[in-house]
């Protein structure tokens, strides 16, 4: 099923678990600030309306999508009481093949973080053909994918919390 024709933003909070003593560590690349910044926005209101308090939400920066995996890991090894990151990028087809490797690159770096980690890493990259679908999914007629990733961190966090190994 595509985004077209669903809303990145839905949620219902009754359906949520209470996630008011959640810390959620989120990495943001800068290229295509406008889009990661919305990404971001999105994210960060939606754990604050789940009831994830301000003082448990964690930011840092990297310059690229690329750069999300390093990002992502020491952010793991710096705090050990995260319960979940976010890894927020926008990756846009360019003239090259770039953007394959860019968006193959971070797409199996973030999955071997959850498979040699043991926090959940959220996988909020855009990897659109063009600028408008960023729109579109950043807050834009798709809704916000950063919302999608910021429930989800909050399910994944609860399912580490519950799980006996
Ligand atoms: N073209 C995009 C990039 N490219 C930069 C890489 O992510 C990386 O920072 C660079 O190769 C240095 O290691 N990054 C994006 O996030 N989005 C793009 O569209
Ligand atoms: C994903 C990229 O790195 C890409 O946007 C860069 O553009 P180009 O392929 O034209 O160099």
């Amino acid at each position: 099923m595509a985004t077209a024709g669903t809303n990145l933003s839905a949620y219902d909070k009754n359906k949520l678990p209470d996630a008011s003593n959640f810390r959620i560590g989120l990495v943001v690349a800068a290229w295509n600030e406008e889009i990661t910044e919305g990404l971001w926005q999105g994210a960060f209101d939606a754990l604050r309306d789940c009831g994830v308090l301000k003082e448990n939400i964690v930011r840092w920066n990297v310059p690229g999508s690329f750069e999300l995996i390093y990002g992502c890991k020491k952010m793991t090894q710096s705090y050990d009481m995260l319960d979940a990151v976010i890894a927020i990028g926008n990756v846009i087809q360019g003239e090259t093949k770039h953007f394959d490797f860019v968006c193959d690159g971070v797409t199996q770096g973030i999955k071997d973080l959850n498979i040699q980690g043991d926090i959940p890493v959220i996988f909020c990259v855009l990897t659109d053909n063009t600028k408008q679908q960023s729109i579109d999914r950043s807050g834009g007629k798709h809704g916000n994918k950063g919302t999608e990733a910021a429930i989800a961190a909050i399910q994944m966090a609860q399912l580490r919390k519950e799980a006996r190994f």
